[in-house]
């Protein structure tokens, strides 16, 4: 972790040194164990031995001990930051000042390898999320001029063609072309199970990567089956989708949560106002009848007792361990106010198409209005086939399957109207397929008995549309999209762990939100809504009820999704644009991994409030205890630092989070 050059206490930064990546732990240990050489000759020795047979030891003990300590107060006080550090060697130097030599290297000794423990700690926080990255092969077997040559990744260029044998890792982002296998995406989207990929059809006109059927895309660092592929790389090496991962992974922290936030401003008063104490205690014997050094005594226990350890470390420690166990699950969590805000929650928005429905839509009806069957599946099927919007590609393929039709190019000029629908020429005519109000805004007058046929169909949870062609209705089409089969239950585990409102907001007619909402367990849905209106509805839920997570696919929500406190994106693995921009990504589109991140954040917030407990608590108690000098300068020593060790441990319980 880069040092943050506003002097905050950093506490995941590595100190190698002379026995490497654990110099830091073993000059702790090495502090410890002069610590009990020293205190052992000093108790058990003769009366006569010099004092220099003990405090030869302790100063050893100081010297391995306050070592990485030192250096780190150093650089922070140039960077003008007096901090928990500097509280610790100014306390140590304080105690062997009195002659309190052990509990003075006790202190170091302690703090050293809570610090250690620390920053081994985050570090394996760190790790387990990078492990997602580190999978990748550093060669591919590529296919050149009908030969094969094993490559480092690197080189792979856009287009070669890999082949991946069987129970290998796949090297590149990109699209099978010849065989199928069954593979194991657990490194990127968490799921345990191999899932089944074909060869693509045809590599022509092969749309942009995120419009790639996913049974036909890998991605690097995904682990082959059984069967032998090849692959055709759509993504440098560089640009792959673990590498995006691994480059985010490593900005997550810069987003610091609030309670993050709140904790540094506070220690910010706090530090000096401690010092300012300290100091003051230092002339009670003016005020109290007590020699100096017992005043001495007392300001370097408070010292001890008062410097904010465990405060420091409690939140971040949570953090990183919450974000941890999520990227083991396939869901990338980009930061601490990402985090924090999901677990306080009541109110989520979903898009429906591809988020709580499949994204897959079926054809269900084709009705002729005054027109030839066939004559209009050719003209839909021109059209849609040039769209890109999912409702096209769907309504194309089964068109094409279903009138065995092959393109013969009669539609140009294709445009979207962004929430309506689409218009083109045919044969240089002006066609529109979509929404009754496209139809109406182009001045179209729809019959009463098509318009009621389009009724029922919406009634019944179809997205149905309606097709005019030289500025008249002459048929209607529908499609059905299936609620994800994990959608009901997931709902309903959402319900259970207090979400209030679940509402849908969808650019379909409001009839097939109210009954795929009815059908899935909603308990609102809001149809007709263009991707602005989506982001007014966001605003309108947020005035209501604070904070709202939006959940989407990023097609037509990603402003809505821009403006919601957290945004979810499903199926991240395979689109830039949601990775990029989503808060917290679900590399799967599995949307039941929702109860679990939500129950995460909940547990990480706990875990951060009971921290905060701890650590304040321990310093409440402590204080007023040396004040009063009810204790001494072990007893705070040995307290303070517990305190700090148990905010750590406690705060790696979450490795181990796992839904009820
Ligand atoms: N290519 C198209 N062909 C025909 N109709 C279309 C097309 N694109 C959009 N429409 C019409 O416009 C409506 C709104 O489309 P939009 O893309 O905003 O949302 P959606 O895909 O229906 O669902 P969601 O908002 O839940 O993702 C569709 O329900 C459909 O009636
Ligand atoms: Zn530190």
């Amino acid at each position: 972790m880069a040092e943050q050059s506003n002097g905050t206490h950093d506490h995941a930064h590595n100190h190698d040194g002379i026995f490497g990546k654990r110099t830091e732990l073993y000059f702790s240990l090495l502090c410890g164990v002069f610590l009990l050489i020293g205190f052992l000759i000093k108790t058990f020795g003769s009366e006569t031995q010099s004092i220099w047979m003990y405090l030869t030891p302790f100063i050893i003990s100081y010297a391995f001990g306050g070592y990485y300590i030192t250096i780190e107060a150093y650089e922070k006080i140039k960077r003008g930051g007096f901090e928990i550090d500097f509280l610790m060697i100014a306390a140590a130097i304080g105690a062997a000042y009195i002659g309190s030599w052990a509990e003075g290297a006790l202190l170091l000794f302690l703090f050293s390898l809570g610090h250690a423990l620390e920053s081994y700690a985050m570090n394996k926080a760190k790790k387990s999320i990078e492990a997602l990255g580190d999978l990748s092969p550093k060669t591919a077997l590529v296919k050149r001029d009908d030969k094969i040559e094993e490559v480092p990744v690197e080189e792979l260029e856009i287009n070669d063609i890999i082949v991946v044998k069987p129970n290998s890792k796949i090297s590149a982002d990109g699209v099978i072309i010849s065989g199928s296998s069954a593979i194991n995406q657990a490194s990127i989207t968490g799921e345990s199970m191999p899932i089944d990929k074909t060869a693509i059809d045809s590599t022509e006109n092969l749309p942009q990567f995120k419009d790639i059927d996913a049974s036909n895309v890998v991605f690097t660092g995904t682990i082959n089956g059984d069967g032998s592929i090849e692959v055709l790389v759509l993504k440098l090496s560089k640009d792959s989708t673990v590498a995006r991962l691994i480059k985010m992974v490593s900005e997550v922290e810069t987003q610091k949560s609030p309670t993050q936030r709140m904790t540094k401003k506070f220690e910010k008063w706090y530090v000096p106002i401690v010092i300012l104490v300290v100091i003051i205690l230092c002339f009670a014997y003016v005020v109290v009848d007590e020699p100096f050094g017992d005043s001495l005594y007392r300001a370097i226990t408070v010292l001890v007792a008062a410097s904010p350890c465990a405060l420091a470390i409690s939140t971040p420690s949570a953090v990183l361990s919450g974000i941890a166990r999520a990227a083991q699950k396939g869901v990338l969590i980009k930061g601490g106010k990402a985090l924090e805000d999901l677990g306080s929650i009541t109110t989520i928005a979903f898009d429906k198409t591809g988020t709580l429905t499949e994204g897959k839509p079926k054809l269900t009806n084709l009705v002729p209005y005054k027109y030839t069957e066939t004559g209009l599946a050719r003209l839909v099927y021109e059209v849609e086939s040039l769209s890109n919007h999912p409702l096209a590609r769907a309504i194309a393929k089964d068109l094409q399957l279903l009138y065995v039709m092959e393109h013969e190019n009669m539609a140009s000029n294709v445009t979207a109207i962004q929430g309506k629908g689409i218009s083109a020429t045919f044969k240089e005519k002006p066609v529109f397929i979509g929404n009754e109000k496209l139809m109406t805004d182009e001045g179209m007058t729809i019959a009463p008995d098509l318009l009621l046929e389009m009724q029922e169909m919406l009634l019944g949870g179809h997205t149905a549309m309606l097709v005019a062609y030289d500025k008249e209705v002459v048929g209607l089409i529908s499609v059905m999209d299936v609620p994800r089969a994990t959608a009901v239950s997931t709902l309903k585990k959402l319900k259970s762990i207090g979400i209030k409102r679940m509402v849908m907001l969808t650019g379909d007619h409001q009839n097939v939100g109210n009954a795929i909402a009815k059908r899935i367990g909603l308990t609102e849905a809001r149809g007709n809504l263009l991707p602005e209106d989506k982001v007014e509805a966001v605003k309108k839920l947020m005035q209501r009820d604070g904070k709202i997570a939006m959940v989407g696919d990023g097609v037509n929500d990603a402003p809505a999704m821009a403006y919601s406190t957290v945004s979810v994106a499903m199926g991240a693995a395979g689109s830039d644009v949601a990775l990029e921009t989503a808060d917290v990504a679900l590399m799967s589109d599995k949307i039941e991994m929702l109860p679990f991140v939500i129950g995460l954040s909940r547990a990480s917030k706990r875990i951060i409030t009971q921290n905060i407990w701890i650590s304040m608590g321990v310093v409440a108690l402590l204080v007023p205890a040396t004040i009063l000098d009810l204790t001494n300068i072990g007893l705070a020593v040995a307290f303070h630092e517990g305190s700090t060790l148990v905010v750590v441990i406690n705060a790696l319980r979450l490795l181990a989070y796992s839904e009820k």
